[in-house]
């Protein structure tokens, strides 16, 4: 294995060799440089400045991009018909040479919140509603091989793009696989304010319920947020590899534009489309753990075949099979429900599978798909002209979805759960719950405290 040190100066020497082969001069669009690194990462690192990172542990996956090459930010109901615009252009325009042969590609990172329309100006240190985002630097990891990959904007001159190139390798590569930090004792962590509380909590539940009964609506999900202050600063690279072990089968995924970080280790997929493909994940309907082998099994075999949970799932299967139906040539059965267990909960989960149209790309699927009743409701206006009006918080990016986009404009979306916003020592936890006749207010609220316990169990490690 080479030193971090020998494998920065091994990569310098390969971008000396090569920059004279990018097309700098020519006047518009993007190129990008593949350099093959020695090892596989199962980690990112944390720099400082505008940053991402997608880590799934049981695919073997990393995806990190550092600094900007190219943004696009956009909001309102045109909000991913504006970035689709300036993806196209990105797409058409965007060279690569991969001298190394890696079969690795350049990235962006598209994300965005869960409404389109925010209400209240956005502070200076939020993430955009929208966000299209092609980094500097990329890290890109699988199947035991890994790649960075710089990108520029064009044209550029060539000394400042190597400049600008050679201070980023300089931040990250030395920095790549460093040994595991040692362990910190467990934080104990200070509660801080819950929104809505307890007693506002059960008044909107019974006021969801009173639509459902009045046929207003047939699910809508309601959600809360908890504020947790730690007596030490949060340490993302500690947190990232707390959720990576506790959530193996999730993406962890970290977005930083400013001081504060959004961070979520999320199950669900809004969907992975891999040229005409396409694979959703349908997740609704909860229950907790138990420590106790017998106990853990009569909580699954209850998820199983409670009419409920059954039915709050099935209002999720049908509304995604429902929105393929307008993009593909043939939607399958869908594959489910089975039980997806995770350390703090086991949830209902069937995939819903589709040959796509031509042509088809991330954005469109997006607009179909977002929001799901998995996480707003059924019918998809009614249940968000309800949460406009009653829901006490602002979602922000919690229930948006962020993911990968390839240069072909496929890729992979994941719905932001389980997630904080993270300043500091102060982290603002989100989740909900999804609401059907037959509910009940206390145990939704215990299905929200199951769903927090993913981040603050991680937090305290952090
Ligand atoms: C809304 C959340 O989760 C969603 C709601 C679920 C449910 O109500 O059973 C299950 C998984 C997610 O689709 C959350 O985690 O905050």
């Amino acid at each position: 294995m080479l030193a971090p040190l020998k494998t920065l100066e091994q990569i310098l020497a390969r971008l000396a060799e090569t920059i004279d082969s990018l097309p700098l001069t020519r006047s518009e669009g993007f190129v990008s440089l593949v350099l093959e690194l020695p090892q596989a990462l199962t980690i990112a690192p944390e720099i400082p400045g505008p940053q991402f990172q997608f880590t799934h542990n049981h695919r073997g996956e990393v995806r990190a991009g550092y600094g900007i090459a190219g943004e696009w930010t956009a909001q309102g109901e045109a909000r991913l018909q504006t970035l689709r615009t300036g993806a196209k252009r990105m797409s058409a325009h965007w060279e690569h040479l991969d001298p190394d042969e890696t079969g690795f590609s350049g990235f962006a990172m598209l994300g965005f919140a869960s409404s389109p329309v925010t209400d209240a100006p956005s502070e200076p240190d939020t993430l955009p509603n929208a966000l299209l985002w092609l980094p500097e630097l990329a890290l890109s990891s699988r199947a035991g091989q890994a790649a960075v990959i710089l990108s520029t904007a064009l044209p550029i001159a060539r000394e400042e793009v190597f400049a600008r190139w050679k201070t980023r390798l300089e931040q990250v590569i030395p920095r790549l696989n460093q040994p595991a930090l040692d362990p910190l004792t467990p934080a104990r962590l200070d509660q801080g304010p819950t929104e809505p509380d307890p007693a506002r909590w059960q008044d909107l539940v019974l006021s969801a319920l009173e639509q459902i009964e009045q046929a207003h609506l047939e699910k809508v999900v309601v959600c809360r947020r908890l504020r947790l202050e730690g007596h030490r600063r949060f340490d993302l690279t500690r947190l990232n590899a707390a959720l990576a072990y506790l959530f193996p089968s999730c993406q962890v995924v970290t977005i930083r534009r400013h001081a504060t970080s959004f961070v979520a280790a999320t199950p669900e997929r809004l969907f992975t489309q891999q040229r005409d493909r396409i694979e959703v994940d349908a997740i609704a309907g909860t229950v907790c753990r138990a420590a106790s082998a017998d106990r853990d099994a009569e909580l699954t075999s209850a998820l199983r075949t409670c009419h409920k949970n059954l039915h709050e799932h099935m209002v999720v299967v049908d509304a995604v099979t429902d929105a393929l139906g307008h993009c593909s040539r043939h939607v399958e059965p869908p594959d489910g429900p089975r039980v997806m267990q995770l350390n703090n909960a086991q949830h209902l989960w069937s995939l819903v599978r589709a040959d796509l149209d031509p042509g088809m790309d991330v954005f469109q699927l997006a607009e179909l798909l977002h929001p799901t009743p998995a996480t707003n409701g059924h019918p998809c206006e009614s249940a968000r002209a309800w949460l406009r009006r009653c829901e006490p918080i602002r979602r922000g990016w919690y229930t948006g979805a962020a993911g990968i986009i390839e240069p072909d404009l496929t890729g992979e979306l994941w719905v932001l759960l389980r997630c904080a916003e993270i300043h500091e020592n102060t982290a603002d936890l989100y989740a909900g719950a999804g609401i059907v006749a037959g509910s009940d207010p206390d145990s939704e609220w215990q299905e929200t405290e199951h769903k927090l316990a993913a981040m603050s169990t991680a937090l305290q490690f952090a």
